[in-house]
């Protein structure tokens, strides 16, 4: 670059004192650019120094006479970084393009900083015309950029940690709302059902009535209601224990439940006291013929055990609409025929009659 300039200073016409004074001049001038430049510059030829400016020895600590003949190889942490800057260098200069790239670089004290370092030769095709080195300091960007990097890093990680412990909160609550849920589930369950048996309860049986009658009405439809009485348990709790009695509910209930549909209801609503809905009901008829299969299935002994029980049943039924219209009366007059069955002939059935009320046969 500056060889131009010189070149061109040399073909301006001499004055008097000649061209000497005018290069003097020039060299002088570039001298005070090389001293002031804010970046540090070195000549090498063969690898080695011929000349740096003020701000190299600034930042390097040795004078640009100290540094003539030096080998470049001294301003390198190690001889491992000299040689790999070495083959990336050399293709790139070689082939008369600027090397730019960010290195780290030793000091005279044994220090060691970052630098941005741009070379190139002065003649590509002359590799011993020497090489131009342009260096600055990039310690305060780096470390702003390594700090930049670490603050980034550290908010990510908190931001991770966070999240983790966000993520942790989220499914302690997703399974504090399940066990809530089960727990309201199983409240709910246990509201409704008898816990002897699973059956629905009293409770769960006048719902699952006033349901089948409001079809019933709509549909004009008939539903029946079989109130059921074992017969004689109490001897069976007296003779085997509370415990067999027990079982023996239990086995009465699934034998029940296996005997109807899914849309019937099968509740327990007393100790041996169950109540059957049968909705969509077509006749009595049809409501006497399951009284009956009813009877015969419960009548058949029972293994439980290790003891062979028997046990009749008593029922009595009700219709809807020809008895009652709404849950409670329905139930009152299944329970009254089957206080009448029971009286009359025990293991067996009777359909609600008006004239049994008056009669007075309910308990
Ligand atoms: N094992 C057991 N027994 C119960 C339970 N609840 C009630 N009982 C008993 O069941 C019996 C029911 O009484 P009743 O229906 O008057 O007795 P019963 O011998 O069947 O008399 P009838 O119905 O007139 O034939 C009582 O002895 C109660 O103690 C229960 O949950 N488990």
């Amino acid at each position: 670059m500056s060889g131009g300039r010189i070149l061109t200073a040399s073909n301006q016409p001499s004055p008097e004192d000649g061209s000497d004074a005018l290069l003097r001049q020039t060299l002088l001038e570039y001298q005070a650019i090389l001293d002031n430049a804010s970046v540090g510059i070195t000549f090498t030829r063969k690898r080695r120094f011929l000349h740096c400016n003020q701000r190299f020895s600034e930042m390097f600590g040795w004078s640009s006479d100290e540094l003539r003949e030096l080998p470049t190889e001294i301003l390198y942490p190690s001889q491992e970084a000299y040689e790999a800057l070495t083959r990336t260098a050399r293709p790139v200069l070689g082939s008369g393009e600027r090397l730019d790239l960010e290195i780290e670089m030793k000091k005279r004290d044994g220090g060691t900083f970052w630098c941005r370092m741009l070379a190139k030769t002065i003649d590509p095709h002359d590799y011993s015309k020497g090489t131009i080195y342009i260096t600055e300091d990039i310690t305060e960007r780096r470390n702003a950029q390594e700090a930049l990097l670490r603050a980034r890093d550290e908010l990510e990680l908190r931001v991770q940690e966070r999240t983790a412990a966000l993520e942790m909160a989220n499914a302690r609550l997703h399974a504090e709302i399940q066990e809530r849920k089960m727990a309201e589930q199983q409240i709910r369950y246990l509201a409704n059902h008898d816990a002897l048996t699973g059956l629905p309860n009293r409770r769960l049986l006048e719902d699952r009535l006033e349901q089948a009658i409001e079809m019933a009405r709509r549909n004009v439809h008939q539903v029946a209601v079989l109130f059921i009485d074992l017969d004689r348990f109490k001897p069976v709790n007296d003779l085997f224990g509370h415990r067999v009695g027990d079982l023996l509910l239990k086995a009465v209930a699934v034998r029940l439940r296996s005997l109807l549909r899914a849309v019937d209801t099968v509740s327990r609503v007393g100790g041996d006291e169950f109540v059957v809905v049968l909705p969509e009901m077509q006749s009595a008829v049809a409501a006497c013929e399951t009284a009956q299969r009813i009877l015969l299935a419960l009548a058949r002994p029972y293994s439980v055990d290790g003891h062979e029980l028997r046990v009749t049943p008593s029922i009595g039924i009700s219709l809807f609409p020809a008895n009652g219209i709404d849950a409670d009366s329905l139930l009152t007059a299944a329970d009254t025929a089957m206080y009448r069955s029971k009286h009359t002939v025990r293991g067996n059935f009777q359909l609600y009659q008006p004239d049994m009320r008056a009669t007075g046969v309910e308990a």
